[in-house]
């Protein structure tokens, strides 16, 4: 939803000097906080995100002919409410089951109704799940409805990964068959 007005500088390479800086400190001074929203139209836009943010931006736009599909994930202190209202524009809704951070942790089973929620209110979203996901818990996450799932330890520490791989994928595509 369009919220008042924004005003963009564009900034080539060969602007990259005192006119630049000049135009920035104007329109910081017009608003709380600089917006920096960053065009790319390079073609590995995904390379290009984290040092993006690293570098103060808080906003990112590519371009619809890189073919890159839209997701977004929320943490399990982040009620599925804020994700609701973005759900019919984007292509995936990423669930975490753990705390992002780091692989190994417990898979939290409550996430779950999140999950289910989504898939009764928007039936043709994709799904993910990530998190504590393996041969324990994938039923769990299918029947709630996810469509994809991320697993790491199941699969790195176990002695087989290719059956793992096996057993997650056909759990999930006979619940979605
Ligand atoms: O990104 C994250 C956590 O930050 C996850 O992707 C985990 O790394 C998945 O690992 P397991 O929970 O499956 O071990």
């Amino acid at each position: 939803m369009a919220s008042g007005c924004k005003i963009g500088l564009s900034i080539l390479n060969s602007d990259l000097d005192n006119l630049g800086a000049e135009c920035l400190q104007i329109l910081d001074s017009g608003a709380r906080t600089l917006s920096l929203i960053m065009h790319v139209m390079i073609s590995r836009p995904e390379q290009q995100v984290k040092p993006m943010a690293v570098a103060g931006a808080n906003g990112y736009t590519f371009h619809l002919e890189n073919g890159m599909k839209l997701g977004l994930a929320i943490k399990p202190g982040t009620t599925v409410d804020y994700l609701a209202p973005w759900a019919n524009q984007i292509d995936m809704a990423l669930v975490m089951t753990v705390e992002p951070g780091f692989g190994g942790q417990k898979f939290m089973e409550d996430m779950m109704l999140r999950v289910n929620w989504l898939r009764m209110q928007f039936p043709s979203l994709d799904i993910e799940v990530d998190g504590g996901v393996g041969p324990d818990t994938i039923h769990k996450c299918a029947e709630a409805g996810a469509n994809m799932i991320v697993s790491g330890s199941a699969i790195m520490r176990s002695d087989d990964p290719r059956s793992v791989i096996n057993l997650l994928r056909s759990v999930c595509s006979e619940t979605f068959s």
